[in-house]
């Protein structure tokens, strides 16, 4: 194992902005069943190398304990003495920061992405268009269009992983797995929670508009 040294200081920050988005979500019912996983970057990237803070895996997601956390690296391996397990889907969360760059990883299950995601799994992707909360991703063009990838939710994670830099789109800050959930990213906690929030929010409002329409 390679440790890193990450300032005290700067490992509380990190720990405690986790903690608190984690108990936000799990108010919500966003971690049903132990599922989902969260993981916030540690220091600047350096390269190809990289380390980032992440839920341990299969515990109770609405609990707040010390052990709910350990820090990784770019390929997913604890970078400090713990005896906790990273979250099953650590290596989708490493292709995730290696290819965009970004601060903040959520990943959650819900109802509506997973309805969703499965009645577009076929497509290979969610279309949304003329939502007006499109520009939370920062896209403000009229009556704008965009699509969210589907990839298949294989067993194997590395074998999902290795799909995502074929899917990834540079405006579109997220990735449903089929009948899984959602990743959403930003650059920080900040804009990873307002995109997954604006995901969520167009997942049920076309689940909704589709059973209008019917
Ligand atoms: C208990 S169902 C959910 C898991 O299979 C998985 O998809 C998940 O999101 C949580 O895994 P975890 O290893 O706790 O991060
Ligand atoms: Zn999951």
């Amino acid at each position: 194992m390679s440790l890193v040294h990450i300032p005290a200081e700067e490992k509380r920050r990190v720990l405690e902005e986790l903690a608190d988005v984690k108990e936000l979500f799990a108010a919500r019912n966003w971690f049903p069943g132990t599922s989902g996983n969260l993981s916030l970057r540690v220091g600047e990237m350096d390269g190809d190398r990289f380390h980032f803070a992440i839920t341990a895996s299969g515990k109770d997601k609405s609990k707040r304990t010390p052990e709910d956390f350990l820090i990784v690296d770019q390929e997913g391996r604890p970078a400090e003495t713990t005896g906790l397990k990273p979250s099953a889907e650590t290596l989708i969360h490493c292709e995730i920061y290696r290819l965009t760059g970004c601060g903040a990883v959520f990943h959650v299950h819900t109802v509506f992405n997973n309805l969703i995601s499965e009645y577009y799994g076929e497509q290979g992707a969610v279309p949304l268009q003329g939502i007006e909360l499109i520009k939370a991703f920062n896209i403000w063009e009229e009556n704008a269009a965009i699509a969210v990838p589907v990839l298949p939710n294989y067993a194997d994670i590395s074998a999902i992983a290795k799909l995502v830099p074929g899917v990834l789109n540079e405006q579109v800050p997220g990735i449903l797995l089929r009948n899984h959930g959602i990743y959403a990213w930003g650059r920080d906690t900040f804009e990873a929670k307002k995109h997954l929030e604006a995901f969520e929010f167009m997942f049920e409002t076309v689940y909704r508009s589709l059973l209008l329409n019917k």
